[in-house]
């Protein structure tokens, strides 16, 4: 229902959402579908960041890497084999099936498909449960949108741009234009090594470009295992990647069609440069103020109902807890229960399952071995190799399992790398999500010759 107030157009809902990302989209659609009146505000595309910039065509590009890879694994295996790499396919796919070139019409059409208001333009809170929306682009009026249950603030994040002299100044990537390049550089630099920078380093580094990956910590993937980085440090290497880790970038500068960075222990020189070193949320921006919060937090933090404040809720990204799009729909799920009043999941931060889609592949459940040691948790660590599978298939991995000790132990943590990891890692995340005793593990049978079957040879290492 619209009123009129000091010449703002105002309208009234049950909840207003700010952001419609992975997390905000699902959680608009169904307090749509429940009968709650929802206004979605989104200032860019309906869908965020995820299918136009992000996991989909990240992964598509990931996904034809590992095809010409697959290629080149002929050679020993099954006899001769040319490839000759194309990025047209890519972008093409990139563009007309993930992104249907950057419009979101179809998921906008869904939103509104559901009963729920979109309302295009700059939301901020700008009061107990009042956002204001400016208009996207030039002209139009602002709106005031007043939410009776409250506001749920799912505006993700953006790059967090390293203070590095002269880089600001420079024409360098992030992950929105590297994914949307109709090219392939000649050469790269990559700033970071998570897991935006592996995975597009790999991917571009297997089309061709000479790849240089810059990153501050001693290794690679830093928030996962040793053996992690470790592994992709040795496959990066094989496959001709530069990777620099344990120094820092002092200054980039970019003149005529190249870029320099100079490092504590060299300089490299590249036709492009993306920065992939982490991502930060703007709580200013989004007025969080206005309710309570501290707008120079660097996420909003949430209870196990992802309650910020009274009258409002926060998911996703702008949490702080994953930065995955799995987590933002989950967090979805665990706020709809609550807005709705009925029984419903609980943010459970204990089996965040997490995967890098590099080839070998890694993923990650529960805490890793360094986090339960500083978390205090008393535990038995095993590990093993592949086992049969992963000779037969002449590929390298491991699967690691990080068990509180006790009477009758429960694994808090496990790492699984190689091919399929990301799958093998789904039996590792029922087992921490479902705390499945060991000794439960142990009586398993494991099919032979499988990927999954390292779990079962790496448990009879666990007394
Ligand atoms: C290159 C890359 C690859 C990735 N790959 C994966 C992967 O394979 N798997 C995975 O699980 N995760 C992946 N992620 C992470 C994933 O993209 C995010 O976790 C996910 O998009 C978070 O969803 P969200 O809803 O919290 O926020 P976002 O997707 O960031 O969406 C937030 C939305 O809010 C809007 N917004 C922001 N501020 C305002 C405002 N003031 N008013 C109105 N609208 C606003 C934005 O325009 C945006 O549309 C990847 C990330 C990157 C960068
Ligand atoms: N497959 C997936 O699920 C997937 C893929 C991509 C991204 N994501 C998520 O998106 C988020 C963003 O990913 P990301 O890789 O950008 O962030 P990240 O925080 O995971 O990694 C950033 C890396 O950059 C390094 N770094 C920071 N400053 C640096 C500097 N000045 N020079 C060199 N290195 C520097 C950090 O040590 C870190 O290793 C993450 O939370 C990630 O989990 C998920």
């Amino acid at each position: 229902m619209g009123t009129e107030k000091e010449g703002k157009r105002k309208d009234e809902f049950d909840v207003v959402v700010l952001g419609l990302g992975p997390g905000g989209e699902d959680l608009g659609q169904r307090l749509a579908e429940a009968g709650l009146a929802v206004a979605g505000v989104e200032a860019e595309l309906v869908g965020g960041e995820c299918p136009y910039w992000a996991c989909v065509p990240s992964k598509m590009m990931l996904r034809a890497a590992e095809v010409l890879a697959e290629c080149r694994r002929v050679p020993g295996l099954a006899g001769t084999s040319h490839a000759q790499p194309d990025w047209g396919p890519v972008a093409r796919r990139i563009r007309e099936e993930a992104t249907d070139d950057w419009n979101d019409k179809v998921a906008a059409e869904r939103f509104a498909g559901t009963g729920a208001t979109l309302v295009r333009g700059r939301g901020r809170i700008t009061g107990d449960r009042e956002v204001t929306v400016e208009p996207s682009g030039s002209g139009g009026e602002a709106r005031v949108l007043r939410a009776r249950r409250g506001v749920v603030v799912a505006t993700g994040t953006v790059p967090a741009i390293p203070p590095v002299p002269g880089l600001a100044e420079t024409p360098y990537w992030t992950n929105r234009e590297a994914v949307s390049t109709d090219r392939v550089p000649e050469s790269l630099i990559v700033l970071g090594g998570g897991a935006v920078g592996v995975e597009l380093a790999q991917a571009f580094a297997r089309f061709g470009a000479e790849v240089t990956l810059v990153e501050s910590a001693e290794r690679l993937l830093p928030g996962e295992e040793p053996e992690a980085g470790e592994l992709l440090a040795r496959t990066f290497a094989a496959e001709g990647i530069t990777v620099r880790t344990g120094t820092k970038v002092t200054r980039v500068d970019h003149h005529g069609s190249a870029f320099t960075a100079m490092t504590e222990d060299g300089s490299y020189r590249a036709e492009r440069l993306l920065v992939a070193t982490g991502r930060r949320v703007d709580l200013a921006a989004v007025g969080a103020g206005a309710m309570g919060l501290d707008e120079s937090a660097k996420a909003i933090e949430v209870d196990d109902h992802m309650r910020a404040a009274d009258g409002l809720w926060a998911i996703g990204d702008v949490t702080g807890e994953g930065a995955f799009t799995h987590v933002a729909i989950y967090q979805a799920g665990v706020a709809l229960a609550d807005i709705l009043g009925e029984a419903g999941p609980v943010w459970r931060r204990d089996a965040v399952p997490r995967v890098t889609f590099t080839d070998p592949e890694v993923g990650g459940v529960g805490l890793t071995e360094a986090k339960a040691r500083q978390a205090g948790v008393p535990v038995r660590v095993v590990t093993g190799d592949l086992s049969g599978r992963g000779w037969i298939h002449q590929a390298e991995g491991f699967v690691k399992l990080v068990a509180e000790d006790g009477a009758d132990p429960v694994l808090v943590g496990a790492s699984a790398a190689g091919p399929y990891a990301g799958e093998v890692l789904g039996m590792l995340t029922l087992a921490v999500h479902a705390r499945v005793p060991v000794r439960e593990l142990k009586s398993m049978i494991y099919a032979y010759p499988t990927f999954h079957r390292a779990v079962g040879d790496a448990l009879k290492k666990m007394d």
